[in-house]
């Protein structure tokens, strides 16, 4: 049913993988033709900031009806249009973001070959990763990450911690701890907030709830060295978020840049904000109606900057299908059914997840699927042939 996974490993005569070693290469001003995006693509150095109002939660954890018939009103005029907002009052301890970033800076300003101990492997999405260099041949991202796997279910209790040790040792469970603890508490705020889309889209607070109760969700470290031509490279690319929701924190230094009305906007950094965006699931999830936010991130040539991205993904085995309701002659089937994992194999092993991915993945699931074309640019060569 699937084509071949596409050939992954780099054959004999072609060029040595490039190693991105950020405590290097940020003092680089020869900076390496992969990591050069084309004109288009580039940052421009002015952009308009967009203004988006916070959403108070602290209204909606109360019940209060004019708190939550408030922030319904915001989150579908936001989600209808592009497909992000902001939440304060969020719940999430101040002290244990300040954590997570501190020991963010503690593993990425390890040397790299402690740092490859967690190395990703191919196909996979957890682990170390620098820059994606032995995956994409390309447009590589300006950035080093660290991917943990996070289960709400009861089955996998300290799924993190346990990973975290695997890989780094016994002396690394503190650091382990803190990711735990910040899974858990971003997989709790992310029901809250499934409840409230629910509510604010009209199907009420379970429908979407339901698929994420015993969520199995990505935790992704962003850590983007200086670079010293921040106008010609990209932290992260243009994309929309494979994933069903993201809550993203990004550190004071700036950096996410949102796509709306046709131009680049930048999102000011606000250290007691969350960064709430939908992705290419819940896209699915909503038949088309919520939208799917497209983003990147920038980089500068004088401070490092790291966000924490924590990837809502539902259970492994739940079909992606929008309710009924949701179904109309406005708003005809526009995705197929699937699960999150094969959606996830794509973009790991057929699809590098762009702005299209996720009407890529319709054509290549369900290939009579009317006038979608997969993106021919993309980084892996589709094995298949349609
Ligand atoms: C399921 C995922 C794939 C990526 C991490 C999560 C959600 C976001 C995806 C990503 C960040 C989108 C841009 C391209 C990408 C390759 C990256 O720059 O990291 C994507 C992630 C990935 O495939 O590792
Ligand atoms: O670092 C950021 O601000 C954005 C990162 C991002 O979009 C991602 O990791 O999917
Ligand atoms: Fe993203």
């Amino acid at each position: 049913m699937y084509p071949p996974t596409v050939n992954q490993t780099k054959k004999e005569n072609e060029p040595k993988t490039l190693v991105f070693d950020g405590s290097i290469l940020q003092h680089e001003s020869n900076i390496p033709s992969q990591f050069i995006w084309p004109d288009h693509e580039r940052p421009s150095a002015e952009l308009p900031e967009f203004q988006v109002p916070p959403i108070d939660l602290k209204g909606i954890f109360s019940g209060d009806p004019l708190a939550v018939s408030t922030a319904c009103r915001l989150v579908n005029e936001a989600c209808k249009k592009h497909g992000f907002f902001l939440v304060t009052n969020h719940g999430v301890d101040s002290r244990l973001i300040a954590k997570a970033h501190e020991y963010m800076d503690d593993f990425f300003g390890m040397q790299l070959s402690e740092k490859q101990q967690a190395q990703r492997k191919i196909g996979d999405h957890c682990g170390y990763a620098s820059s994606f260099t032995g995956r994409f041949s390309s447009k590589l991202p300006w950035k080093e990450t660290l991917s943990f796997r996070y289960c709400a279910s009861l089955h996998s209790p300290k799924i993190v911690e346990g990973y975290v040790v695997n890989v780094m040792g016994e002396d690394f469970r503190p650091f382990g701890r803190v990711y735990q603890e910040y899974c858990e508490a971003m997989s709790t705020l992310s029901l809250c907030i499934m409840e409230l889309l629910g509510m604010s889209i009209g199907v009420g607070p379970k429908y979407f709830r339901d698929f994420f109760e015993e969520n199995d969700s990505i935790m992704r470290l962003n850590y983007y060295p200086p670079c010293q031509k921040p106008n010609e490279t990209l932290g992260t690319g243009p994309h929309c978020d494979p994933t069903s929701l993201t809550i993203l924190h990004q550190d004071q230094v700036g950096g996410l840049q949102v796509y709306v009305d046709e131009k680049w906007h930048s999102i000011s950094p606000n250290l007691d904000a969350l960064v709430v965006n939908i992705g290419d699931t819940f896209m699915a999830l909503s038949n088309g109606i919520y939208k799917s936010c497209l983003h990147r991130a920038v980089v500068n040539n004088r401070a490092v900057r790291k966000s924490l991205a924590f990837f809502l993904c539902p259970s492994r085995d739940k079909v992606i299908t929008p309710p009924r309701s949701l179904i109309n002659a406005e708003h005809p089937r526009t995705y197929p059914d699937f699960i999150w994992p094969t959606l996830l194999e794509f973009t790991q092993k057929h699809y590098r997840a762009d702005m299209k991915t996720l009407d890529a993945f319709s054509n290549w699931h369900q290939p009579n699927h009317k006038g979608i074309q997969e993106n021919k640019n993309n980084d892996f060569e589709l094995s298949v042939t349609r």
